[in-house]
């Protein structure tokens, strides 16, 4: 595991191996390997399986050095496997704390680890960003990233080594923090440089170049005390040459600009893309997708460095496709953007301004956060036309292969803003959002308005080449290869390959769960391996739980490894079990009402909108006997060790009976309209 920073940048010398997250520093996801083809992909089968140990939303890259996978699974687990034969070399459970469990907004989830010089680098969950011996899968040092612990700071990302620096960003702004980047010195844990993303106490003096440009652009002091946002939760690029490091910095928090900044400015850098000296961490440019973002639309997208040639001219580019719809080529070295078009519908805006470079905000969908009273539809919603899953680009087909959305979401004003507290609800975010149906025909209805589609961009002409339909949201990263080919998991359990240059589909095979992290490619030995992370759940099936049993899979973990000839056979999970009766409802209406209200606001982001778990997390409609009796223990912590936080000091002893009371109402519901499974989706939006 002696990987430095010439191999990274060298990536193309040693295809066989996968040295960091994006495999290049460019994060191009494009490997040079063609011993697998588009002319003998069919033969591709199942070489091993390794099973994780938390069956929850699977996000991570693996890193292959060697011969040695090094891979991540829920609450940061390591895991360090023969890359030929799946057999665990070591484990390393860094015992995130579950008490915390709550207080990130979207799953356990993990994306995986970084490896340097010997050392193996995970963010864990709770906050910490720990050091590992590549060797022995012994901890080597560990420190705490969080700058305010009374805050909800979470890590889900993976980190980048760049210059003997470890680079760390974290999560949270949907529950009130403000947003920044550590880099830790890869040998020593020591902090090198930090760099905040969204401005402090505006009377305090401002941290370096990047702060004074940002102040200016708040307004009020709400701020301060609501976080700001700006969570860089996800994505970073390097260029060694220009020694600029890429940060995609996310939403705002509050959600709406009128609790968070008055209603006005841009709120830099929200929703940016930020390049700061890899060496000093100060602010070189930005480039700002979402001024004044009021809808989550992050800027944490995968970004992708290329080449490429516009208008005769050769162009050093950073690509992205954030949540809010518009695919971005910006000159990397100087952030001047070059062109920006929506690859599916929207109504937020209708266009960019390439002269100034700022969206052309539609009227009706900013209204909300302008103090009309009534609910928008806007699209895309909060999950955008592009979530986490990462993209790839293909330097052969000079096409970028994009995991996207279709969907939409209704925005509020609401009258008040939200005081801060450490409890995750939905109140939390200033404002009401994620409504829908509770009636199974209105909400089949609402589901048939989102679908998942993989696209193959044209980034120089800035249209699509092919596009693949699948049923839902959140179906997986995708990898491309020198063998015509891209791969991508589905969120409908399956693992694809499709031909890059056409989109043909070419091989295909059942999964056992959800796909959605993005798959990798490796040789050892000669031979070329296939490895997809397999496992349901994230954010779309903890919230929208109703609409992700569209996808009909269940939460199992395993990594699948495929070669030409592979024989393995698939692991399964066991058939659910069906839902014991629950006790009769005897309470009245009100209290089931309010019942209701505390559910959708405190308990829904995890356990399902309207109580319908998407399978991850229990359904709490279907609780056994047992739990029922222990219902207000589980609410003062009995089940922490399984992540279920404590909401002893959120709520008394009449409310937790309420949630009680309103979940019993919705198993019998359950019972009453059937099975959850929606009405069978429209032709239009069947899978291929
Ligand atoms: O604002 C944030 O701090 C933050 C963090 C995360 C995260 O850490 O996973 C997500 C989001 N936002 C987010 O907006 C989002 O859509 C999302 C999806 C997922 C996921 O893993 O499925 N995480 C996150
Ligand atoms: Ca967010």
């Amino acid at each position: 595991a002696d990987v430095d920073g010439k191999r990274i940048a060298n990536a193309d010398a040693e295809p066989g191996n996968w040295m960091s997250h994006g495999r290049d520093y460019g994060e191009q996801r494009y490997s040079p390997l063609k011993k697998i083809t588009d002319d003998n992909v069919d033969e591709l089968g199942l070489a091993w399986s390794y099973k994780l140990d938390i069956d929850r939303g699977v996000e991570a890259t693996p890193i292959v050095v060697d011969g040695v996978m090094y891979t991540t699974g829920p609450f940061s687990i390591v895991y360090a496997l023969d890359a030929r034969t799946g057999k665990e070399i070591w484990k390393y459970d860094p015992k995130s704390d579950r008490s915390r469990a709550g207080e990130a907004c979207c799953d356990a989830i993990n994306r995986g680890v970084a490896v340097w010089k010997g050392k193996v680098y995970v963010g864990v969950l709770d906050g910490r960003l720990e050091a590992i011996d590549a060797k022995t899968g012994e901890r080597v040092w560990s420190v705490d990233t969080r700058y305010d612990r009374e805050r909800s700071y979470s890590i889900t990302g993976a980190p980048r080594v760049v210059n003997g620096k470890v680079v760390i960003g974290n999560g949270g702004a949907e529950f009130g923090v403000r947003g920044y980047v550590t880099a830790y010195d890869a040998e020593t844990g020591d902090q090198a440089w930090r760099f905040f993303t969204v401005p402090g106490d505006p009377d305090k003096p401002a941290e370096g170049k990047g702060m004074e440009i940002a102040k200016k652009t708040w307004h009020g002091r709400a701020f301060v005390e609501q976080g700001g946002g700006g969570t860089a939760w996800d994505s970073f690029a390097y260029d060694p040459d220009l020694n600029l490091l890429y940060i995609g910095v996310g939403n705002g928090s509050l959600w709406d600009p009128i609790w968070r900044s008055e209603g006005k400015g841009d709120n830099l850098f929200l929703s940016s893309i930020v390049a700061v000296n890899a060496d000093t961490g100060e602010y070189v440019w930005h480039y700002q997708t979402t001024p004044g973002d009021a809808w989550d639309y992050t800027a944490t997208q995968h970004m992708i460095l290329a080449d490429l040639e516009i208008k005769g001219e050769q162009r050093k580019v950073l690509m992205q496709a954030p949540k809010n719809g518009f695919f971005y080529v910006i000159d990397r070295a100087t952030g001047e953007l070059l062109s920006a078009e929506n690859i599916v519908p929207i109504n937020w805006a209708k266009g960019v301004d390439l002269k100034t470079g700022r969206p052309i905000v539609d009227d009706e969908a900013a209204a909300y956060w302008k103090g009309e009273k009534k609910a928008k539809l806007v699209q895309p919603g909060f999950w955008g036309a592009h979530d986490w899953h990462p993209m790839s680009y293909s330097p052969d087909t000079g096409l970028v292969y994009i995991p996207a959305h279709i969907m939409s979401a209704w925005y509020e004003h609401v009258p008040d803003a939200p005081a801060r507290n450490k409890f995750k609800s939905m109140y939390q975010l200033g404002l009401k959002t994620g409504m829908m149906p509770e009636d199974p025909e209105g909400l089949g209805k609402y589901a048939d308005t989102w679908s998942g589609k993989l696209i193959a961009w044209d980034p120089v002409k800035q249209q699509q080449a092919w596009e693949v339909p699948y049923v839902t949201i959140f179906n997986g990263g995708t990898l491309s290869t020198a063998g015509n080919l891209v791969f991508e998991g589905s969120a409908d359990g399956r693992v694809i390959a499709y031909a890059a240059d056409t989109g043909k589909k070419l091989w295909e095979q059942p999964a056992a769960s959800g796909v959605m992290a993005a798959p990798i490619t490796y040789s050892v030995d000669g031979e070329q391996y296939v490895t997809f992370m397999a496992g349901w759940g994230g954010a779309f099936s903890t919230f929208a739980g109703a609409l992700s049993l569209r996808a009909g899979v269940q939460p199992y973990a395993q990594v699948l490894t495929y070669k030409l000839g592979g024989t393995a056979e698939l692991q399964e999970p066991a058939p659910r079990e069906d839902a014991p009766t629950p006790p009769p409802l005897t309470a009245d209406a009100a209290t089931v009402e309010a019942g209701a209200k505390l559910y959708d606001g405190y308990c829904s982001q995890c356990h399902g909108i309207h109580a319908v778990s998407g399978g991850v997390l229990p359904d709490l409609r279907m609780l056994s006997p047992e739990t029922h009796k222990q219902f207000l223990g589980i609410l003062h912590g009995a089940r922490i060790p399984d992540g279920m936080p404590s909401f002893g000091e959120a709520f008394d002893q009449e409310q937790m009976e309420q949630i009680h009371q309103y979940l019993i109402k919705r198993a019998h519901d359950r019972i009453e309209h059937g099975p959850d499974d929606l009405p069978q989706p429209t032709q239009k939006t069947a899978s291929n």
